[in-house]
């Protein structure tokens, strides 16, 4: 499927008497990472919901589209921080579920995902079940499951947060190398994942403008810890989040 960008004009949504925003538009351009950082409950998984088609006709207003104009929503893969394996599957099973429920079936969905599993270095837990697998194992396979539908848009809220530091550290470089030529939308609570990860970074603000770009980084990722552009960001980007909190105390 042809990669695109997503497009969003005067963007309004709204749960029943609670307005989170107005009047909000964005480019995320294509083939590129795009983190978004904000406070807790500001909207950024809501906005999400919104460009993957998931939300209620009244609970959204405007336009969210494919900057090349083509159809949107079927161009789309969704990872959560919960990996949603279902736990009566096995792994592989789990990566090919998609072809599965669409009653798909030949040999060469099967080679696929075992292909696909080696890639995220667990061909050889494809027969197990995923109560016996670690967090950052089942995180593995769920990336494995959104590679193999070949989706040229990934949507990932906190993917990232429930899982120790090394092995986020690991999974990160992972996914930067795996979904490199997608456009991701990432939203995560951590500036240093955002600037490490993505080629631009966006802030949620209760003010105006309610969502920003903030950063835009053109290095290879994912940056080391220590680059300096990162580090410096980071700090910029923090003092930022913490006078949008004193203020909306
Ligand atoms: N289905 C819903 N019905 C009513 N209100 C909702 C619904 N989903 C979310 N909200 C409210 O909308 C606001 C934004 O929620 P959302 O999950 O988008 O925020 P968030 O920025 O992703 O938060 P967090 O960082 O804590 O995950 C919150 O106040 C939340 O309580």
């Amino acid at each position: 499927m042809k990669i695109t960008g997503i497009l969003l004009q005067e963007v309004s949504l709204q749960y029943e008497q609670t307005v989170l925003c107005n009047g909000v538009s964005a480019h995320f351009s294509a083939g590129k990472w795009h983190s978004i950082l904000g406070a807790s409950g500001i909207g950024k998984s809501s906005l999400l919901k919104a460009i993957a088609g998931l939300l209620e006709k009244e609970q959204l207003k405007g336009t969210i589209q494919a900057d090349d104009g083509n159809d949107l929503h079927h161009r789309i893969a969704w990872m959560a921080q919960d990996d949603l394996l279902l736990p009566w599957l096995t792994v592989i099973e789990n990566v090919y579920l998609g072809y599965h429920l669409r009653q798909e079936k030949s040999d060469s969905i099967k080679t696929k995902a075992l292909d696909l599993l080696t890639k995220v270095g667990l061909a050889a837990f494809a027969q197990r079940m995923p109560y016996q697998l670690s967090g950052g194992q089942r995180q593995r396979v769920a990336l494995a499951r959104t590679l193999m539908e070949e989706k040229p848009i990934v949507l990932m809220d906190e993917p990232f947060s429930a899982l120790d530091a090394v092995t986020r550290l690991q999974l990160q470089q992972l996914f930067v190398q795996l979904l490199r030529d997608k456009t991701v939308l990432l939203i995560t609570h951590d500036p240093l994942e955002a600037l490490r990860l993505s080629q631009e970074v966006w802030l949620m603000q209760h003010k105006s403008p309610f969502l920003s770009s903030i950063v835009q980084l053109d290095s290879t990722t994912p940056r080391q810890l220590d680059d300096h552009k990162v580090l410096f960001w980071q700090n910029q980007i923090l003092t930022l989040m913490e006078s949008e909190t004193l203020s909306s105390c």
